[in-house]
């Protein structure tokens, strides 16, 4: 996709340009592009990027933060996929994230936009986003902190996109690289009145019951399939935060806050929404057995986990016996007023147990169009490869 995109731009990009001096054949109006954050999604996200031929492309890769290190080379971009690791690991400074954005922002010009691009989980890096795009930097990141966290640094992110013109843009938070956000934005900006939205939003949690729960009375142990999902790089760095049903409230917390920003949504769809203060308003059912709250390592935790096995299995036996599996779903309903995430039991011919494989994600609109058969999103919700095209996505979107 990107380098069709990109090649029917080529001649509106092409032409020389300049850089602190530094003369190169590339695009005149050019993206500078900072990445935080290079684990298994950032480092995808990186060769993505750097896999669109340079010649065509308007972006530069300019900066690399891990948690450790960070470089900076505006007058010399990264280009190759094969080097950028050693060049990172060679890297002497640590990061620094008021000089990044000082640094960034002076590279801003009318020719030139700055995006910067978060591939964390992390709560202090989501925390800068108010002041990045207050400087004119744009921001587009999987990680959901921001938007599902406290309702003042979500309205700080607001504000500073507002008062600068930058964008934050973050398909992947929901459905990862599935076009969940656009598609309910463009939902409620055509003024479609949003009734209900319900599906299985979690990649890890599908994947985990799409296996341990097929009808059927025993199979595979709990731990045994949540340790294949953390090996397949579904779960949070902490797969807690998966079982725990926060990540599926976040999701839900993006929706519905995405829901509100729209000035043209219906108000009653707006109104009837609780308003939550961050994710820890949804009403969520944990999966974590209480013996194993607050483990402070995904190895630890995973490693007590089959402890709990039995409790599981007794679930399982119990649904099949109704001749139902277990699925996780989150349910936003404006009509009710409810948003929730918990563990349903579903007949084994309903589409949560017949359609989805994997670590599918099915997403539901039920809306004032699409009525009364939803709009229906499904595909892979989790893996590096699809969060990573989603965060592309995000990037051409800027262009
Ligand atoms: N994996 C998936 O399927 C999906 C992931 N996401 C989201 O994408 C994001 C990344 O996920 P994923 O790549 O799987 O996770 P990883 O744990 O593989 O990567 C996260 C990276 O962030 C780095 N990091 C942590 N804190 C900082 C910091 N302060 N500054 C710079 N780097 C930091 C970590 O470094 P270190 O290891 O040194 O701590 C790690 O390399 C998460 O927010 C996740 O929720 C969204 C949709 C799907
Ligand atoms: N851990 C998450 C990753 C994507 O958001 C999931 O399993 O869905
Ligand atoms: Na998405």
């Amino acid at each position: 996709m990107a380098s069709s995109l990109l090649s029917s731009l080529r001649h509106s990009f092409t032409r020389p340009f300049l850089v602190r001096g530094t003369m190169s054949s590339a695009p005149s109006s050019q993206m500078l592009v900072a990445v935080v954050g290079v684990g298994l999604v950032g480092s995808e996200f990186i060769n993505q990027l750097l896999s669109i031929p340079s010649e065509t492309s308007p972006f530069r890769l300019v900066s690399l933060t891990s948690s450790t290190r960070t470089v900076f080379t505006p007058n010399q971009p990264i280009t190759s996929a094969s080097s950028w690791k050693s060049t990172l690991s060679q890297a002497t400074e640590k990061p620094d994230y008021q000089k990044l954005t000082t640094d960034l922002a002076k590279l801003i010009s009318p020719s030139t936009r700055v995006a910067l691009i978060d591939n964390t989980s992390s709560d202090d890096v989501a925390g800068m986003y108010p002041r990045w795009l207050k400087a004119g930097i744009n921001v587009i990141t999987p990680n959901k902190k921001a938007y599902s966290g406290d309702l003042g640094l979500y309205e700080k992110i607001l504000a500073a996109s507002k008062e600068s013109g930058a964008r934050f843009l973050n398909e992947s938070t929901v459905g990862a690289g599935l076009p969940v956000i656009s598609t309910l934005k463009e939902l409620v900006a055509t003024g479609d009145k949003i009734k209900k939205i319900e599906g299985v939003f979690s990649g890890t949690m599908s994947y985990i019951f799409n296996e341990f729960s097929t009808g059927a009375a025993d199979g595979p142990s709990f731990s045994s399939v949540v340790s294949i999902a953390r090996e397949k790089g579904y779960t949070e760095p902490h797969p807690a935060d998966d079982l725990n049903g926060f990540d599926v409230a976040r999701k839900l917390t993006i929706l519905c806050r995405t829901i509100s920003l729209s000035p043209s949504s219906s108000s009653s769809s707006r109104t009837s929404l609780p308003s939550l203060q961050s994710f820890a308003s949804v009403q969520t059912t944990s999966l974590i057995p209480k013996p194993l709250e607050g483990i402070p390592t995904g190895d630890e935790f995973l490693s007590r986990l089959p402890e709990f096995d039995a409790d599981f299995d007794k679930m399982r036996k119990e649904a099949s016996a109704e001749g139902k599996v277990l699925r996780f779903v989150g349910v936003v309903d404006p009509v009710k007023g409810e948003v929730k995430a918990g563990l349903e039991k579903y007949p084994v011919n309903h589409p949560f147990a017949t359609s989805l494989g994997g670590s599918d994600n099915i997403i539901m609109f039920h809306t004032e169009r699409y009525s009364p058969r939803p709009l229906i999103i499904q595909g892979a919700g989790a893996g590096a490869a699809v969060t990573a095209m989603g965060v592309l996505g995000d990037l051409l979107k800027l262009i």
